[in-house]
């Protein structure tokens, strides 16, 4: 019966895949997130998945949404034959489910959250295609289950991997445990899920958690690939699904109950608090690291200029190895100069790596015409003060973003306090109130909202339109007395810093999504004159499939329209293409 329903869905997969799979699937594509990219190897039918979600590839609910969409398509796409998972970060393959979603979380998101994890798992472990694993960092928890759901497994040496759930307080979910049984067997499993045993490597490879140790897990898992490949396609799956039938019909079957417990099991107070020492436990690991973070900050605060229409047409200090996005808005908004500085504890050759990305990242940027002059920096031999309580000038960086860096002292509170999503967008706050006092918004004064001096957030300095789009959702509030623009770059961003106006721009789009797009231009021009003809531009007909937008996304449709490139087309595209399935 589960082959015969396999054979049935391969077939309509296969009826599908003209409409499904765009024509250009082949070469290198990008997630709308950014978070992880697709490169598809025309002559192998191979297509390596590469996250790249910084800090640690854990997996939240946008990106287990977009990860799952990706690998639904390829185990659509006829040309396919192998997908292998890997990451793009020095040392963490996946650090598992973004904890953040289960500390304190709110009830629908909770249950979209699980719903999404349930299908990605269903959509590894039940793929037609061959799927390995190249483990090239850390795989605790989550990062396990993606992997046990592939069909080969590469590990470098030195990592840990392991479903180490009730260290947190929390209990794998039935179906992992199976996967895992099947794997390693019943005795070992059961012995290391209770324990929630972390292996090395090494020993991994000794219990059969992972198949093979290599340096360069990617390239061997390429090399064993060809190997499977040898097989007939046909041959190989049917077996697979011989072999995996059971546990996939028993998670299908209790996938709904096990939704319910999962909604019901963590909000109670006794997992709340388990999750929450344990987050305390990994920001106090970094707690140790933060004064030389906070030397980072003092060095802007003492090169900073005080005029803002200077500095950003100056000099910008670009920070950590994260931020590639906030570097390329800074460019955009005019940024002359962009300094790279790194830690000063980094190792040469953490730092030489770095240097080496910022470097690739940078060649992306030559579209920009002032992001040519680099220079880089470093933080040696910089004094430590207790920057902070000085008055004056002052930056809070990268606060509120999923993009944990090294400056994000408390995001994950923060984010807690403003509970929408930011998505990746970093945000960029300052003042030049010389009498306010607190600048930074540190440990303590982030505990409550009381407690954040209005006057030390009177002045809020975006430069990523995205955000803007949330910020007329905000309630009045006076955190906010004055948002700065930095050369808006059309009508567009005008429109989005004026409550009003979008409050108007809102009610268009929503008809503009559902109703023919000649009748909607002529009302979009009066409120933003330049804007009909940019879309027109675009051949935005593509976007009238795309209905219940939220606003988060439509505001990532009005940045990438704002800087109307090819780039920007492709995702528009990839945005609209969603909603095929
Ligand atoms: C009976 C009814 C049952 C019903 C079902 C109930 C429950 C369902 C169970 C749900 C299953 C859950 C599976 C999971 O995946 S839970 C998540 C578990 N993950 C972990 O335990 C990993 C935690 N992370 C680490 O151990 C380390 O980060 C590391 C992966 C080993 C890497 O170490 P290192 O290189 O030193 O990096 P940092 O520790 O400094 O991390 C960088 C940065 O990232 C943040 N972070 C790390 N992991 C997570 C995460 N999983 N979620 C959110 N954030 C994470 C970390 O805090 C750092 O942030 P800051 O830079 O801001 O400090």
């Amino acid at each position: 019966m589960f082959l015969r329903n396999v054979m049935r869905k391969i077939a309509s997969q296969k009826s599908l895949n003209g409409l499904a799979i765009k024509k250009n699937y082949f070469g290198t594509t990008s997630s709308l997130l950014d978070d992880f990219s697709i490169n598809a190897n025309e002559k192998t039918g191979v297509s390596v998945i590469t996250m790249s979600k910084t800090p640690a590839n854990s997996l939240n609910l946008e990106f287990i949404q977009e990860l799952s969409m990706a690998i639904q398509k390829l185990n659509m796409e006829k040309s396919c034959r192998g997908i292998i998972l890997t990451s793009s970060l020095p040392s963490i393959f996946s650090a598992g489910l973004d904890i953040l979603e289960m500390y304190q979380p709110e009830p629908d998101r909770l249950e979209k959250f699980w719903t999404e994890f349930q299908e990605i798992w269903l959509a590894l472990y039940s793929s037609p295609k061959t799927v390995m694993s190249a483990i090239n960092g850390h795989s605790p928890a989550g990062g396990c289950i993606i992997a046990l759901a592939t069909d080969y497994r590469i590990m470098k040496p030195k990592f840990t991997i392991g479903l180490n759930e009730t260290m947190l307080g929390i209990v794998a979910p039935f179906w992992a445990e199976d996967s895992m049984k099947a794997v390693i067997g019943q005795r070992r499993s059961e012995y290391s899920l209770q324990l929630g045993k972390l292996y090395t490597a090494e020993e991994a490879l000794q219990i059969n958690l992972i198949d093979e140790i290599s340096d360069n897990p990617l390239q061997a898992c390429e090399d064993e690939m060809m190997n499977w490949l040898k097989l007939p396609d046909h041959a190989r799956t049917l077996t697979k699904f011989q072999n995996r039938g059971h546990i996939i019909e028993k998670m299908k079957k209790g996938r709904k109950e096990d939704l319910e417990k999962f909604v019901k099991f963590i909000p109670r107070e006794g997992i709340q608090m388990a999750l929450g020492t344990y987050l305390d436990n990994l920001k106090s690991r970094k707690k140790k690291q933060l004064k030389t973070c906070v030397s980072d900050v003092e060095l802007i605060v003492r090169k900073i200029k005080y005029n803002l229409e200077d500095y950003t047409k100056t000099t910008f200090f670009y920070l950590g190895a994260q931020d590639g996005i906030l570097a390329e808005n800074l460019i955009n908004s005019g940024c002359k100069k962009v300094i790279v500085t790194e830690h000063k504890k980094s190792n040469e050759e953490h730092l030489n790596e770095i240097q080496n990305r910022f470097r690739e990242k940078f060649l992306r940027f030559t579209r920009f015409p002032n992001s040519r002059i680099i220079e880089e920096y470093k933080l040696d031999g910089l004094e430590e003060k207790n920057w902070h309580t000085q008055p004056k000038v002052a930056v809070i960086l990268t606060l509120l973003t999923n993009d944990r860096s090294k400056l994000s002292l408390n995001s994950y509170l923060l984010r807690k306090q403003f509970p929408f999503n930011f998505g990746r967008t970093p945000i960029f706050l300052l003042t030049d109130n010389t009498e306010s006092k607190v600048i930074l918004m540190n440990e303590t004064n982030l505990q409550t909202e009381k407690r954040i001096p209005s006057r030390a957030l009177s002045y809020m300095f975006l430069y990523d339109r995205t955000l803007l789009a949330e910020i007329p959702r905000l309630k009045p509030s006076q955190k906010y007395t004055k948002l700065i623009k930095i050369q808006p770059k059309s009508d567009l961003v005008d429109l989005l810093y004026d409550e009003d106006k979008f409050k108007e721009a809102e009610v268009f789009l929503k008809h503009f999504f559902n109703k023919p797009y000649e009748r909607v231009i002529p009302k979009i021009e009066k409120i933003c004159p330049n804007l009909g003809s940019e879309l027109i531009d675009m051949n935005i007909t593509m976007l009238d499939r795309v209905k219940d937008l939220d606003f988060r996304i439509i505001g990532e449709i009005f940045r990438l329209v704002a800087s109307n490139d090819n780039y920007s087309r492709n995702i528009i595209r990839v945005l609209s293409s969603r909603h095929e399935f």
